[in-house]
């Protein structure tokens, strides 16, 4: 039985216009093809400008594809019901600095439709979790940067995800805060639940990931490999192969 589809992108790609009658055009995305099962853990990677935030924002319906389709849990990402079973990082988090690490979780559990009862439990446990219980009630703007971290984890695990989409969390995390991100990530995995990780912590990927998926200039240059479902996590280091033409012309594994 094939694995559940947690979020697939077929062929997608992302123009944007710039200059006199928008002219100058840049492919952020060309033709990138590739999906994430439910009970692995993906790293998204590649050099600056890549494409990695542009695919993960079009995965979330936060950047519209100007070609391809994209897809949420077998759903076009055009259904923003499934949102609500996705928990994201983005690449600098921010809140509003007069809320306290408490409130904020409160906020993004209502927006997320987390019933009350279920917040109430929740937000203590994962202010626990992410190290913050002893200052969950000082505004945000007291925060360090690695506060402000730990709280866009804490913020994005709110809804219990299916999939769960981390970009560079890494960013301003001491040695204990990484070790959170790989834990929150083998959570997911051991749960049977989907993560992509989007990352230049090379070290990071290999340690907490079971396949990379790397883009250049917004293409794939390297083939996904499937994950068989609940099979032992071997690392991300062995699941890399060159690119093939199946890959250029956005075959999907
Ligand atoms: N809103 C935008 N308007 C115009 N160009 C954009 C926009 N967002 C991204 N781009 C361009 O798209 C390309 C890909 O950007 P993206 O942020 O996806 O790359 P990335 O791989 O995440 O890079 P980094 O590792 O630096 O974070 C870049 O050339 C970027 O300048």
């Amino acid at each position: 039985m094939t694995a559940t589809i947690a979020a697939e992108l077929r062929d997608a790609v992302k123009v944007y216009r710039s200059g006199l009658l928008g002219r100058r055009e840049l492919r952020a995305l060309d033709g990138v093809s590739f999906r994430v099962h439910a009970g692995e853990v993906v790293g998204l990677v590649g050099p600056n400008r890549a494409g990695k935030t542009t695919a993960v924002k079009t995965l979330l319906s936060l950047s519209r594809p100007s070609g391809g389709q994209a897809f949420r849990f077998g759903l076009p990402i055009a259904d923003r019901r499934t949102l609500s079973r996705v928990g994201y990082v983005p690449e600098r988090p921010s809140f509003p600095p007069y809320l306290s690490a408490a409130e904020v979780l409160d906020y993004y559990g209502t927006l997320a439709l987390v019933p009350a009862g279920e917040r109430r439990r929740r937000i203590p446990a994962l202010l626990e979790r992410t190290g913050l219980a002893d200052r969950a009630g000082e505004p945000v703007s007291r925060f360090s940067k690695g506060m402000v971290q730990r709280l866009g984890l804490a913020q994005a695990l709110i809804n219990d995800p299916e999939l769960l989409v981390l970009d560079e969390p890494d960013e301003g995390l001491d040695v204990s805060g990484r070790e959170l991100l790989h834990e929150a990530l083998a959570e997911q995995r051991g749960r049977g639940r989907a993560a992509i990780l989007v990352s230049h912590a090379i070290r990071d990927v290999e340690i907490a990931c079971d396949r990379v998926i790397a883009l250049a200039e917004g293409r794939l240059v390297r083939r996904p490999e499937p994950h068989p479902a609940g099979g032992p996590h071997r690392g991300a280091a062995g699941a890399l192969e060159p690119a093939t033409p199946a890959t250029r012309t956005g075959a999907l594994p």
